[in-house]
């Protein structure tokens, strides 16, 4: 049993396999749920809810094998409030070290009227499957659903008879988000203060988005007496989602001068399996996603970034190793200041001198004003120029035939080191002809990782903005052009790319090998 657990811990439940995976388009395979529930468990889950049961014959083998192969979380399975659900629930967490079920019925009077129960039969109907459940299993969750909106009486009544029946945690879900942290706090308190038998269990708080405020009305909750969260990662869940894991584990250990209660959570793991729930779920995380957003630890900004690089805590208050991130990033952009340039640069190893960097500050901020993102090549591009060196590549001429008749082909002119050479190739498609040709007369081994074409403006002759990026064993290079011919941006994107390869070649310390770079005569 869960009961006995210090008074200032407060256990995690995580229902991402089954709150979280009921998520419109969240549907998960077995292996990535079995992928999932190991890491929760290696992380420091408390419960973890496998699923539920009785859904499909896919939900219940998931549960079963997470509880045959879970170390040391408590494996949970969900069930309505009736014989069979509870039994097949039992059947697939019984396998598992510490297997709980966990019973639920909606409670409030639109939820009453689902089953079509009047209080009485619901009271008698909670009396019931609880005790068999408990029959089963000495673990029992039960949940009066739609708890927050469920008049007071009825709702000390439930919990009293599922008490009584046997249930060792009570959650009180906020199942359409509709609480409000001075209510949910004040709700568990009073829950705990007046229900018979309510010092004996554990209180759990279940919230939803629905408002924007899942972890504050869990963290009220926990200030209420809840010493169980359930939370998803990322928040994944139905609608706006559930309370998510890593804000409220990351709140209780950043305040924990005015939140005095700990989990057993590594957050050193939450990037890790922020990063494979986003991935295997299919729900992108938002860029500006508290905790595990692309942005979390990013700074643009030249007076946030001056103020990072003389002291991380002036506008950080967590450090990026504590979720097991690297390192805070410096995004260079317009709003970029001298002192990010200054520090980017020495990290490219250049150091600069005040006036050199007031130059290339000015060009620096006319190319940010051009793009979204400046790349460290953007800046090694910019010092070059400083330095009077040019770009080793450069499209003189491109015609390209495509349609729908195979192969298409491209006739293209590169200036190398200022001489003219012409060659054609054929590719699938205009682009892939496109690249052929250059790598005619460039060979190189660089890998393609990203191709990726957006359209700046709108309508048929919209500005095209092309990226490519290349890998070179480990040597990653970005190329960017725009062009209102999508196959000329390709081609300029691709070169732009080559002739940054070209550059960190030669200021490697190999120098600048021809193995990965070398330029043959035209055809
Ligand atoms: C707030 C929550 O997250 S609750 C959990 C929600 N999750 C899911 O529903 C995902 C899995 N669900 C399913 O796969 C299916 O709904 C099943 C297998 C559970 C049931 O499928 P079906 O038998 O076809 O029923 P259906 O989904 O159409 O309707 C739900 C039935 O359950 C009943 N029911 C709903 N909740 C409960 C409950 N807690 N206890 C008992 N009965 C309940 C409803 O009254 C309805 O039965 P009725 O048609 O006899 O009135
Ligand atoms: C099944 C219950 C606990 C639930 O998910 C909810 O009420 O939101
Ligand atoms: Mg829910």
């Amino acid at each position: 049993m869960t009961t006995d657990i210090d008074a200032d811990r407060v256990l995690i439940f995580d229902t991402t396999l089954r709150d979280g995976e009921q998520s419109p388009g969240a549907t998960m395979s077995h292996a990535e749920k079995l992928e999932i529930a190991e890491m929760l468990d290696e992380m420091g889950v408390d419960i973890i809810e496998a699923g539920f049961p009785i859904a499909s014959e896919g939900d219940f083998t998931a549960v079963r094998a997470i509880a045959e192969r879970a170390k040391d979380a408590t494996i949970c399975g969900l069930a309505r409030a009736n014989i069979t659900d509870i039994d097949r629930a039992w059947e697939a967490v019984a396998p598992a070290r510490s297997p709980r079920i966990h019973t639920f019925i909606g409670t409030s009077p639109l939820h009453r009227a689902i089953p079509n129960l009047d209080m009485d039969q619901m009271a008698e109907r909670i009396h019931e499957t609880v005790t068999h459940a408990r029959n089963l299993c000495d673990n029992i969750q039960w949940s009066p659903m739609d708890a927050t909106r469920t008049e007071w009486d009825f709702l000390k009544r439930t919990v009293e008879i599922a008490i009584k029946a046997g249930a060792t945690t009570i959650n009180i879900p906020d199942t359409v988000g509709y609480t409000a942290p001075v209510e949910s706090a004040e709700l568990i308190r009073r829950l705990i203060a007046e229900v018979d038998g309510g010092e004996d269990v554990i209180f759990a708080t279940h919230c939803h988005n629905d408002l924007g405020m899942a972890t504050a009305n869990s963290l009220a909750a926990v200030a209420g007496g809840a010493r169980q969260i359930e939370c998803t990662i990322n928040g994944l869940g139905e609608r706006a989602g559930n309370t998510a894991l890593e804000e409220v584990v990351m709140a209780l250990r950043v305040r924990r001068d005015i939140m005095p209660w700990s989990t057993r959570i590594d957050t050193t793991k939450i990037m890790n399996i922020s990063r494979r729930v986003a991935a295997v779920s299919g729900f992108p995380v938002q860029f500006n996603k508290a905790i595990v957003g692309k942005n979390a630890f990013a700074h643009e900004s030249g007076i946030h970034q001056d103020g990072m690089l003389k002291n991380a805590e002036t506008f950080e208050i967590m450090r990026p190793s504590d979720v097991g991130l690297k390192e805070t990033s410096l995004v260079m952009g317009k709003h970029s200041g001298r002192a990010a340039l200054r520090s980017k640069l020495k990290e490219l190893g250049y150091e600069v001198g005040d006036n050199q960097l007031k130059d290339v500050f000015v060009r620096f901020k006319a190319l940010a004003d051009r793009k979204k993102e400046v790349y460290d090549e953007d800046l090694e591009a910019l010092m070059r120029e400083q330095a009077g060196g040019e770009d080793t590549l450069s499209l003189k001429f491109l015609r390209v035939i495509c349609g729908t008749e195979a192969p298409q082909s491209a006739d293209m002119t590169l200036t190398i080191d200022g001489v003219d050479h012409q060659v054609t190739a054929q590719g699938d498609g205009p682009v892939d002809a496109v690249f052929k040709a250059v790598k005619e007369l460039v060979t190189h081994e660089a890998r393609l990782q990203l191709y990726q074409v957006h359209a700046v403006t709108e309508g048929t002759d919209a500005q095209a903005t092309v990226t490519v990026r290349l890998d070179e064993a480990g040597r990653i290079v970005t190329g960017q052009s725009s062009d209102t011919d999508t196959v000329v941006a390709s081609a300029k994107a691709y070169i732009a790319a080559l002739n940054r390869l070209l550059v960190k070649r030669a200021s490697s310390p190999e120098g600048n090998d021809t193995k990965v770079v070398s330029y043959r005569d035209a055809v």
